[in-house]
């Protein structure tokens, strides 16, 4: 670990790459890697930069200097044990996440959670005006820093500020109902480019900042993007729908070990004819219950055959202490009872669900080895374990059944696509999947594979990072 200097590019986020968690038996507190889609993106993307990362540590009341660690510059955000209930897990999670994902669960308004979101926000932007060099390019990301934009600009209108939603920006009679509207579109504006996966969003974003700002109608962009103008100033809007380091990615499956650790996991499971597999945090815009539902219904009327199939679920941790999130694990963890009560024989269930991380190279097995990917979200920004799977099968194996409602439908429009609110759909889609013709399989697979391929996280970010200098320098 070492002292820091001012950078010249900095990504500002919620969370750090990796976590500081404390042990219970009063052992040494461990860095381990955040979960979710959002660091697997940015981490390499800020490797090749050399930027700094500006987030918090993910446990409460740890305040640390700025430092490196693994080559990579932190400068940690503190959060009391009360912020992380009131603007992590409160105005973020209950509030915002529920709002923009189409309102799946009903979002929570308090306004002592705002006034807690609004605090911390400034925190985070007047971290972002210390760790920035003079001119410096900051990249904000997320809906819980959405004022910082705002913020940062007063703090240092020397620097060329982007912003990136990770999540999808909803339709204007959702995000209408939040009583800080006007003061979140304000934040955003504060940016010089604000980003979304989909060119939805970005419609979305364009409609209600001219709405609440009342601002003149201008003539529309391509693929949804646009500008507003504030008389002073131009903020660009546009769609960049994000992706993984799909190269890296590839060759770490056609690694021997892996390989091989993937015929290990199939005998484990007693060599079925076919491997369903689920992978997400155990949140409730992931649809896990969906596909579950699909499994047992295809069991209970005969389909699919439980001696021949097998389903993996791995649902790692998130958001524990907030009751939704609780009740959707009773929930899910009933529905794999039930299902293995009914279907299962001794040492033989078919469901093998994992409630817990497991290391990277296990997972890329587990991809590789799975004959169908289900990915059923009820919403998602963009849902990066589909192209993950995807970049596992360069050889045309597997199949990918994606939700409609998932950011990354856009782009796999060769995948299985369904509704995930339509169970007829889903089981449609799950039985041709086990049962497709293993040549028309393989052309659907290298089809979406190439997708994969030739639109990585590097193009992502030289697109936005591009535009955002382009619009810096206007
Ligand atoms: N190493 C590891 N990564 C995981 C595990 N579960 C999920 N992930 C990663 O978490 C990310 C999830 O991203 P995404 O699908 O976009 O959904 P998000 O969780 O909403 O951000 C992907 O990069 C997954 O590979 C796990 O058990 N171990
Ligand atoms: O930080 P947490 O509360 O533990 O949540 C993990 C992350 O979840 C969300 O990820 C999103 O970003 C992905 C990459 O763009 C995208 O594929 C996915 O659809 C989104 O759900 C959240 O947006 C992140 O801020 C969290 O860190």
């Amino acid at each position: 670990m070492s002292e820091t200097t001012p950078n010249d590019f900095v990504v500002v986020a919620n969370r750090l790459p990796v976590d500081l968690e404390t042990s219970s038996d009063g052992g040494p507190p461990v860095w381990r890697r955040s979960p979710g889609g959002l660091v697997t993106a940015l981490e390499p993307v800020l490797r090749s930069t050399d930027g700094a990362w500006v987030g918090w540590p993910g446990t409460a009341d740890v305040d640390l200097a700025p430092f490196t660690e693994d080559g990579l510059t932190l400068h940690p955000v503190p959060l009391s044990e009360d912020e992380v209930t009131e603007y992590y897990e409160g105005f973020s999670n209950a509030t915002l996440w529920p709002l923009y994902h189409d309102a799946v669960v009903a979002p929570t308004f308090h306004r002592r959670w705002w006034s807690v979101y609004e605090r911390v926000n400034r925190r985070f932007a007047e971290a972002t005006a210390r760790a920035a060099a003079p001119g410096a390019t900051v990249w904000v990301h997320d809906y819980q820093l959405q004022l910082v934009p705002a913020m940062l600009r007063d703090l240092r209108p020397d620097l060329t500020i982007g912003f990136f939603l990770h999540i999808p920006f909803p339709p204007p009679e959702l995000f209408l109902q939040l009583p800080w509207r006007k003061e979140v579109i304000g934040g955003l504006l504060g940016a010089d480019l604000v980003g979304f996966h989909l060119p939805g969003g970005a419609e979305n974003f364009l409609y209600l900042a001219r709405r609440l700002f009342d601002l003149p109608a201008q003539p529309r962009g391509t693929a949804g993007g646009g500008f507003i103008d504030l008389g002073d100033r131009r903020v660009r809007v546009g769609a960049y729908p994000i992706s993984i380091d799909s190269g890296q990615l590839r060759s770490h499956s056609e690694e021997a070990a892996i390989r091989l650790r993937a015929k290990q996991i199939r005998s484990e499971l007693g060599d079925p004819e076919t491997v369903l597999l689920g992978v997400d945090r155990l949140d409730y815009t992931k649809g896990i219950n969906v596909r579950l539902e699909a499994l047992r219904e295809l069991l209970t009327d005969g389909t699919l055959d439980p001696e021949k199939v097998v389903m993996v679920q791995l649902a790692t941790p998130s958001r524990e202490r907030l009751s939704a999130y609780a009740q959707l694990r009773d929930d899910v963890e009933r529905e794999v009872g039930r299902i293995n009560g009914e279907f299962g024989e001794l040492g033989r269930p078919v469901v093998h669900y994992l409630h817990r991380p497991v290391d990277r190279d296990e997972l890329v097995a587990m991809y590789t080895g799975a004959d169908v990917m289900l990915v059923t979200p009820l919403r998602d920004g963009m849902n990066l374990v589909a192209k993950e799977y995807v970049a596992c099968h360069g050889d045309g194996s597997g199949s990918l059944v994606l939700s409609e409602f998932a950011g990354a439908a856009a782009e796999l429009r060769r995948a299985r696509l369904v509704n995930p609110h339509d169970l007829e759909d889903v089981k449609r889609a799950v039985v041709e999947a086990v049962n497709e013709d293993p040549a028309s399989a393989s052309r659907r697979m290298k089809s979406l594979h190439t997708q994969v391929m030739t639109h990585d996280v590097d193009r992502w970010a030289h697109s936005f990072l591009g535009d955002l200098t382009e619009q810096g320098r206007a």
